[in-house]
């Protein structure tokens, strides 16, 4: 881990396109009883079978929210409604707030982690949004000035009337039990339940036509690119436009940044409810990127709709290694990535064909990479500096990393796998997390630029 902090401080990164506010409340059992008591068992449970994919109304939340604790599984559903929208902030009070969304979580802690350059980009910038990001000379936001590139701090870069994304985050405890009806619940595992904002003035997710001719440069500025936020389109907007118009204008990025020099490009992939939506983000972003990387339900989810729903159920249901290892090998060969990672909460994977530059120890290391940040992250509540991730290294691997081991050599046995490297690591994981949301961000974050930096290392 040590060693690649070093090779970090001469790194650049470009991160584009969604930051937030993460708004978090920290469930107990008291929350989840009054709002069964409030809405009616039956009422949610048939709300429940309906699986609403948005959230249209307060009842619309609390069946998905009920359903997430049941399976302990890391959900997120849009909310499109206003008036519901309302309804959170006079149901909850928020125990704090902090930068979300996977361009503002990986850019404070790549800033923090002493990066050479990190740009970030949004296409709404905010004051609040701006004076959530951390205030480092490493840590820049792209706009143009007489038809000239400049990298500013967000505080010199915000417009004041740029409306600010709030996603309410609903972190919860494995242990958590509660009733429902005549059923007892208890929560098997510890994670976040996300509410989010799908209003249209944020789910424009592009480059500015102004900055747009100078991605070419930018992508010449840095050694990789993460890109998420994918998951904030929507089908049709008012104005005519769609889905499809939106995914026309992200490969044209994604074209426009290789132009100049041939950067790598990771795209952190988060729950869509709407399975069209879903696919159109598979088919159209990943064939042009080189690495991707989402967590288990994610994965369950891309599956269902590349036609795989009985292997899906299996990985939602079982969390079986050997059904996530198939599922891997299906999603690197079908969408043809360099490769790909997935985090779970006992185990982070990495799979690449056979002919990947690294070897598996090094792909081992750079998983090793992120589970420690993560760690350091979960315990810590944040990572400020690079000494903090000493922290992580403290923090012992899970009890369930032998099992975990096991059960991968089992399956190596079982299938084909001579075309691959495959590696799995289990986490380090924090008993008492200050909080779990964007631990998967950061995971992928160190896992990405650790691999750029084994790979710049091979040149
Ligand atoms: N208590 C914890 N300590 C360390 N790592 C954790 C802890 N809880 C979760 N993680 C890691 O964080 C990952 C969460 O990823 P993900 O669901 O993508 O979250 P997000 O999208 O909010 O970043 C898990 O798969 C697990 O590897
Ligand atoms: O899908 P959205 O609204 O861009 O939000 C992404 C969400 O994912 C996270 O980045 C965590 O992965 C949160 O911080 C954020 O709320
Ligand atoms: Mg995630």
């Amino acid at each position: 881990m040590m060693e690649f902090l070093k090779d970090f401080q001469k790194m650049g990164i470009y991160l584009a396109y969604n930051v937030n506010v993460d708004a978090i409340v920290y469930l107990n059992e008291k929350h989840i009883e009054s709002l069964i008591k409030e809405f009616g068992a039956e009422n949610i449970k048939k709300r429940i079978d309906e699986y609403p994919r948005e959230i249209n109304e307060p009842l619309d939340f609390v069946a998905r929210l009920i359903h997430a604790l049941k399976t302990g599984k890391p959900q997120a559903v849009p909310l499109v409604s206003y008036e519901a929208d309302k309804w959170f902030n006079s149901r909850f009070k928020y125990d704090f707030e902090r930068i979300g969304g996977q361009v503002g979580v990986i850019a404070n802690l790549l800033a923090n982690l002493d990066f050479n350059k990190v740009i970030a980009y949004s296409p709404l910038l905010g004051r609040k949004q701006a004076e959530m990001f951390v205030n480092r000379d490493n840590l820049l936001y792209p706009v143009v000035e007489n038809g000239k590139l400049v990298l500013k701090k967000p505080l010199e870069a915000y417009r004041e009337d740029d409306p600010v994304k709030i996603n309410r985050i609903f972190e919860f405890r494995a242990g958590t039990k509660f009733k429902l009806g005549d059923e007892t619940i208890e929560v098997p595992y510890s994670g976040r339940f996300i509410v989010a904002c799908r209003f249209e003035d944020f789910a424009r997710i592009e480059t500015s036509p102004e900055l747009k001719p100078y991605l070419p440069e930018i992508g010449e500025m840095v050694d990789g690119a993460i890109l998420s936020g994918y998951q904030g389109l929507r089908r049709y907007y008012s104005d005519g436009k769609d889905a499809n118009y939106y995914l026309r204008k992200a490969k044209e990025d994604i074209k426009l940044l290789k132009k100049k020099k041939d950067i790598k490009i990771h795209v952190e992939f988060a729950s869509i409810q709407d399975r069209e939506l879903r696919k159109k983000v598979i088919y159209n972003i990943f064939p042009l990127v080189d690495s991707v990387g989402m967590d288990e339900a994610e994965i369950a989810h891309i599956l269902s709709v590349l036609g795989y729903r009985e292997l899906s159920d299996r990985i939602f249901t079982y969390n079986r290694i050997e059904d996530a290892v198939l599922g891997a090998k299906i999603l690197l060969d079908e969408l043809n990535l360099e490769i790909l990672q997935v985090h779970t909460i006992y185990y982070l994977m990495y799979i690449t064909h056979n002919d990947n530059p690294l070897t598996e120890e090094e792909l081992t290391k750079s998983l090793e990479v992120g589970t420690t940040l993560a760690a350091a992250r979960a315990f810590l509540g944040d990572i400020k500096r690079p000494e903090d991730v000493k922290v992580g290294l403290n923090i012992p691997f899970n009890e369930k990393g032998e099992y975990v081991k096991l059960r991968f050599e089992e399956a190596k046995a079982k299938m084909r796998t001579r075309e691959y490297k495959i590696v799995i690591i289990p986490t380090r994981l924090v008993r008492n997390p200050v909080s779990t949301v964007g631990l998967g961000d950061t995971i992928s974050a160190g896992a990405f630029a650790s691999y750029l930096s084994l790979l710049k290392r091979k040149e």
